[in-house]
């Protein structure tokens, strides 16, 4: 500490520039701005001459240290006045006290001694962060308490909220000193489902369906679910265990399996049955439609429809997993109940909508609309109402009406429109005859959606094109058909007729097998079924499709589809 004569200049002398405080030597540059009055009350440490440079020191670190705790903290800072600067402006030498304020100030020591991880010693209690009173509601225990990954267990000193709804189970607090920052984005997103590995060379859906969620009464497996783990489609999977046991050759027809347990009444959002009381139903179609639509067939998993990845992605992600899970909060809104599929015939849309109610662990009604129109327009609206409330009466449900342009002439014919069930159904798909009610699904397929009129396309809230199947579902339809048959073959003939059958939909590479059986004279003849025979069933069946069909359904999805 060094005194220059400059320093004897009066203060109010000092041109005010700066405050040089790596120095405890004024500069003549310095000017102490100070209320009129103020001026003899205030004296700066550095304005004493006999301050030793030890005692300088000591202040410029006592006060480096306060200010930086000050902003180190990660809280809102209290004023300047909270830090008693009364005390520094007294300018008391050495300063011995405590710094004096209107609150208690949280001790520097301690600052991170409150947080999990860190020996605490005595600062961990209220002096530390965790027992902050400023942080009690702010920094919550769920996601560190108990962490799986054996770090500390000091979270409850967290209070709820931080961070609880976005750090992925199993996050670990951290045993540093400061808080943890916010968990990488990957962490934000929901884990994906267990089947949509990334390595998988197809969709690789999970075999036994989605896990319910805790509480909405979902089964946790749809029944039936268990030989699935054979795989089917799934990616990878060798291709003997493609004849799965729903469509092995030991199983011949849908129709002869028992019929499948009634789903459970699950407390979820979609199973939660109407309050509203069935109205106007006629108990005898009531009956006879449950008798009649009831799908007893073998569930269906994601697996068991070749290839359509990015349509069973979307139907999972927009329909299943909003339907299952609980809404978020209330008022959320509510989950599609109506669905469109749409493509060629034979695409597989009648067997994903049997897809989506084993998702659901629903009960599947299906329904044919070609033959509600036939026996007439009152008696087939009659059982259209009875169809919806069958459905509405066994929650879950899944209503598929497959063929719905049947139901719907084109609306400009006056005539064609006062005969045919647009009305019925109109109203049924508004809710007047259940549809409407939680716990029912309706899946409306057709192979000419152009045929639709606006009201009732509007009413399917979600609308999806189910296009042909590329060359490796076809591979993978092909060579399930033909197990059934007994006929194996090699990879190079199996290339060839997935060449050959291009634009074949999976219904009509059924029919081609078919025909090379029937062709060959099986199952009288007591050979397998050769490529040859398949080669003279190619000449018999071919694709119904055209490519201006096709272009047209990739003109409608883009007008009115849901894109997937
Ligand atoms: N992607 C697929 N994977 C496995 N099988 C398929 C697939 N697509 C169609 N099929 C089979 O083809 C046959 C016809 O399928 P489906 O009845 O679902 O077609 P669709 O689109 O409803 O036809 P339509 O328009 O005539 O009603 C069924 O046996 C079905 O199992
Ligand atoms: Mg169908």
């Amino acid at each position: 500490m060094h005194w220059t004569p400059e320093h004897a200049q009066p203060l109010n002398q000092w041109p005010e520039q700066h405050l040089d405080v790596s120095s405890t030597t004024p500069s003549p540059a310095h000017k102490l701005e100070l209320p009129p009055g103020g001026r003899q009350r205030c004296h700066y440490a550095w304005a004493h001459d006999d301050i030793s440079a030890l005692t300088a020191s000591n202040l410029l670190k006592r006060y480096a240290e306060k200010y930086s705790g000050v902003l180190d903290s990660p809280y809102e800072r209290p004023t300047l006045g909270a830090y008693g600067d009364a005390a520094f402006l007294n300018g008391a030498k050495g300063d011995p006290e405590p710094w004096p304020g209107p609150e208690p100030h949280y001790p520097l020591a301690s600052l991170h001694e409150g947080l999990p991880g860190t020996k605490s010693g005595s600062g961990g209690g209220s002096g530390g962060l965790g027992g902050s009173p400023v942080l009690a509601g702010n920094l919550p225990e769920p996601l560190y308490a108990g962490n799986a990954c054996g770090g500390p267990s000091a979270a409850p000193e967290y209070a709820a909220g931080y961070g609880g709804g976005y750090l992925a189970p199993g996050y670990c607090a951290q045993t540093g000193t400061a808080l943890p920052p916010p968990p990488p984005a990957a962490l934000l997103q929901p884990p994906p489902p267990p089947g949509y590995g990334p390595s998988g060379p197809l969709y690789n859906y999970p075999a036994g369906g989605y896990a319910a969620q805790p509480g909405n009464g979902f089964r946790a497996k749809p029944p039936g679910a268990v030989e699935e783990a054979s795989g089917k489609y799934a990616g990878g999977v060798p291709l003997k265990v493609l004849g799965s046991p729903g469509y092995g050759p030991q199983l011949e027809s849908f129709d002869k399996f028992p019929e499948r347990a009634p789903a459970p009444v699950p407390r979820g959002a979609f199973a939660l049955p109407s309050e509203e009381p069935l109205k106007a139903v006629d108990p005898g179609a009531l009956e006879l439609v449950t008798s009649k639509m009831l799908d007893c067939g073998p569930p269906v998993q994601w697996a068991d429809v070749a290839g359509q990845g990015a349509l069973k992605a979307a139907l999972e992600e927009e329909l299943v997993w909003p339907l299952l899970r609980p809404p978020a909060y209330p008022g959320s809104p509510r989950p599609p109940r109506t669905v469109l599929l749409f493509g060629p015939r034979g695409a597989g849309k009648a067997l994903l909508g049997r897809c989506l109610a084993t998702q659901l662990g629903a009960s599947l009604l299906r329904l044919r609309a070609a033959s509600l129109a036939a026996p007439g327009a009152a008696e087939g609206a009659r059982l259209l109402q009875a169809a919806f409330a069958a459905a509405r009466c066994r929650p879950p449900a899944v209503l598929l009406i497959s063929e719905l342009d049947a139901l719907l002439p084109a609306r400009e014919d006056g005539a064609a429109a006062a005969g045919s069930l647009l009305a019925p159904l109109l109203a049924c798909l508004d809710g007047g005859c259940g549809a409407g009610a939680d716990g029912v699904l309706v899946v409306g397929t057709t192979s000419r959606p152009a045929a639709l009129d606006e009201a009732t396309r509007r009413r399917f809230v979600l609308r999806f094109y189910v296009a042909l199947p590329d060359g490796a579902a076809r591979g993978q339809i092909l060579q399930r058909a033909l197990a059934q048959q007994g006929c194996v073959l090699s990879d190079r003939e199996l290339a060839a007729l997935v060449q050959g059958t291009q634009g074949f939909s999976g219904g009509e590479l059924g029919q081609l097998c078919q025909q090379a059986a029937a062709g060959a004279g099986l199952p009288g003849l007591q050979r397998p079924l050769s490529y040859k025979d398949l080669e003279a069933a190619l000449a018999k069946v071919g694709p119904r499709a055209t490519p201006k069909d096709l272009d047209s359904y990739v003109e409608w999805d883009k007008m009115y589809g849901f894109g997937h």
